[in-house]
């Protein structure tokens, strides 16, 4: 069996006395898709920036490829989608790949990222005028112009309607044959059909043996 690429170990996170994760460990190995499925306030979005390195954990250690996703990016290609999601009035969307790749070392090609996400041929689109849907998959190709090769996705697909957050899912699922590791958090059940495994959260701790029987990638 391979090294898992996302390794979670006794993770913990307390806010001012009082946990939000407790003792949680897992892993994500190369090219599988995770879900963390749980009520608000379980924990889902914690836990995901504990992964992606953008908070420390109170307990415990994470790893990423080895490293330590908090002290050590410098060799990590990760990206991250928040549920906010980005909102960028006034611009087409080439234009707003050709932002992000600025800030962004060794970017991907634009033409490249919006292709990967299945936004090849909308670059001349105002961004008001993407459907929700697409507006959701322009902040995936975002998350890619880095050359990511792991993604945290915070609830990718919330607010579209079933079709749009199945396309979402099937998006997610070529990035993950072709080896990208997603590891993304969700509160509904069918936002979670798309990964290879489910992870429950409930009062910040990975429920034992839950990973459900409800339909996955197959539904
Ligand atoms: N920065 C913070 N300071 C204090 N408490 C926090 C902070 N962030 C989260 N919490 C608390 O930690 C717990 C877990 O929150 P978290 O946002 O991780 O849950 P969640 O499962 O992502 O919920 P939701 O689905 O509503 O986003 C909650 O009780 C929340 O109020």
């Amino acid at each position: 069996m391979g090294v898992n690429v996302i390794e979670v170990s006794g993770a913990g996170v307390c806010f001012g006395g009082r946990d939000a994760v407790r003792d949680v460990s897992f892993g994500v190995a190369e090219g599988e898709v995770c879900a963390l499925l749980g009520p608000p306030g379980a924990g889902k979005t914690t836990l995901l920036e504990i992964a992606s390195g953008m908070r420390r954990p109170t307990s415990g250690r994470v790893r990423v490829r080895g490293a330590d996703p908090y002290e050590d990016r410098a060799g990590l290609r990760t990206g991250a989608v928040w549920r906010e999601g980005g909102l960028f009035p006034g611009l087409t969307v080439a234009e707003v790949v050709d932002t992000w790749r600025r800030w962004t070392l060794d970017p991907l090609p634009g033409d490249e990222a919006l292709r990967l996400v299945g936004l090849g041929g909308c670059e001349g689109v105002p961004f008001e005028r993407l459907t929700p849907c697409a507006q959701r998959l322009l902040d995936l190709a975002l998350a890619l112009v880095g050359r990511s090769d792991v993604l945290f996705l915070d609830e990718p697909s919330a607010g579209l309607d079933v079709a749009s957050s199945r396309h979402v899912g099937s998006v997610l699922r070529g990035l993950a044959e072709d080896g990208v590791t997603i590891l993304l958090a969700t509160r509904d059940p069918y936002e979670a059909w798309c990964a290879d495994r489910v992870g429950i959260l409930d009062r910040g701790r990975l429920v034992p043996g839950g990973d459900p029987a409800w339909p996955r990638r197959a539904a």
